[in-house]
């Protein structure tokens, strides 16, 4: 079993950067959400002169028995590999954003159900062919699973040997709403319907079979013990969930700043802050995504995200777009003047 070591915030700096934002050529508060940005950036690197290094994305991809039923899933199981080419080839919305923003992107095959053969950019952290449908037991081993979650540590490492010191996670997989929907019932104790929504893009008639399969599955895993998160995770994960929650637990343990994305990342996050809390404030909230079920996982968090853009794609995409906001917070808190040093008058009440 692994462990991981994820050091409380230590906040004794969170004063003297309160100062520092305060002083700056503004009216107190003016520059909102920013600011309070600004603060945990400066209490995750400890430093009232916090820097972005290196960043990047990680997308994980995988596979999901499930989705070979087409009972939850508008898009066939194919599309993950096809998908996974099309990142390889530069062509995905977030290939765009991470070019456009400057960020260096790694995608990796958690348990895609393709053999990809030589791809040099992939990088191969394949499980299985994808996991087992969890109508018929659960989704993964518990081998698998910790097998999964230590891949995904070793990974960000590998990354944050590189200097990296902010990273955010995506991930692509048909199906994954289905499990991110299991997880966030177990995990919460949110009926499901409030759990499940219409993915990549379920019609009524498909999101009613959705949940009716969901809730079958609920029923075949009735005897699941809630408070433990490694067994919901390989009862309902995918290889690709399981990676993400080993690698933010990892970043967490490295003191690195998490740009979280949408519904399956926030998912797994579910899972990283059962087995510790203390993750949770390396993370930055970088989207309420447009599936129904994010917004309440968010008020879980008590998370206020960055964008709300009614964007349900994910792949990292909400985290590469609001990349630009999260520097600008660093950037104002190196680069802004003070008044005393622009000689600008403060308030007089
Ligand atoms: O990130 C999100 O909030 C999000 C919301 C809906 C769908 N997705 C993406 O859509 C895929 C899963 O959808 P589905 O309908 O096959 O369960 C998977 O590849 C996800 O990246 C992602
Ligand atoms: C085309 C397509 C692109 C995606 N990217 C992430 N999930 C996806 C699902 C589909 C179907």
């Amino acid at each position: 079993m692994m462990t991981f070591c994820i050091p409380e915030l230590n906040r004794s700096l969170e004063g003297s950067l309160k100062q520092k934002i305060d002083l700056k050529t503004k009216p107190i508060g003016a520059l909102g959400d920013l600011e309070s940005l600004a603060l945990r950036i400066g209490l995750i690197q400890q430093s009232l002169s916090p820097s972005l290094n290196n960043p990047h994305i990680l997308v994980f991809a995988g596979d999901h028995g499930i989705a070979k039923e087409n009972l939850v899933n508008p898009y066939p199981q194919e599309v993950t590999y096809q998908m996974v080419m099309n990142f390889l080839e530069g062509g995905a919305a977030i290939n765009v954003f991470a070019r456009q923003h400057q960020l260096a992107l790694e995608v990796i095959d958690a348990g895609v159900n393709h053999d990809f053969g030589d791809q040099p950019h992939l990088i191969h952290a394949k499980i299985a062919k994808g996991t087992a449908n969890y109508l018929n037991g659960p989704a993964m081993t518990l081998a698998q699973c910790q097998q999964a979650m230590q891949k995904g540590a070793e990974l960000v490492d590998q990354v944050y040997q590189r200097n990296c010191n902010v990273i955010g996670f995506g991930e692509m997989g048909i199906s994954n709403t289905s499990s991110a929907a299991l997880i966030m019932h177990t995990i919460m104790g949110l009926p499901l319907e409030d759990c499940v929504g219409k993915g990549t893009g379920a019609n009524n008639s498909l999101q009613k079979t959705k949940l009716q399969t969901l809730d079958k599955v609920i029923h075949q895993h009735n005897r699941i013990d809630k408070k433990n998160p490694i067994q919901i995770l390989s009862t309902f994960g995918g290889f690709e969930i399981a990676q993400l929650c080993g690698a933010m637990l990892q970043a967490a343990s490295r003191g690195m700043i998490i740009l979280v994305d949408g519904f399956i990342t926030s998912a797994a996050l579910l899972i990283a802050e059962a087995i510790d809390a203390h993750v949770l404030s390396y993370c930055i909230f970088t989207h309420c995504s447009d599936e129904k079920g994010h917004a309440a996982m968010l008020d879980h968090f008590k998370a206020i995200p960055l964008l709300q853009l009614g964007m349900r794609l994910g792949e990292g995409s909400g985290a590469a777009l609001a990349y630009p906001i999260v520097a600008s917070a660093c950037a104002f808190l190196n680069e802004m003047a003070s008044f005393d040093s622009a000689g600008v008058s403060k308030e007089n009440q």
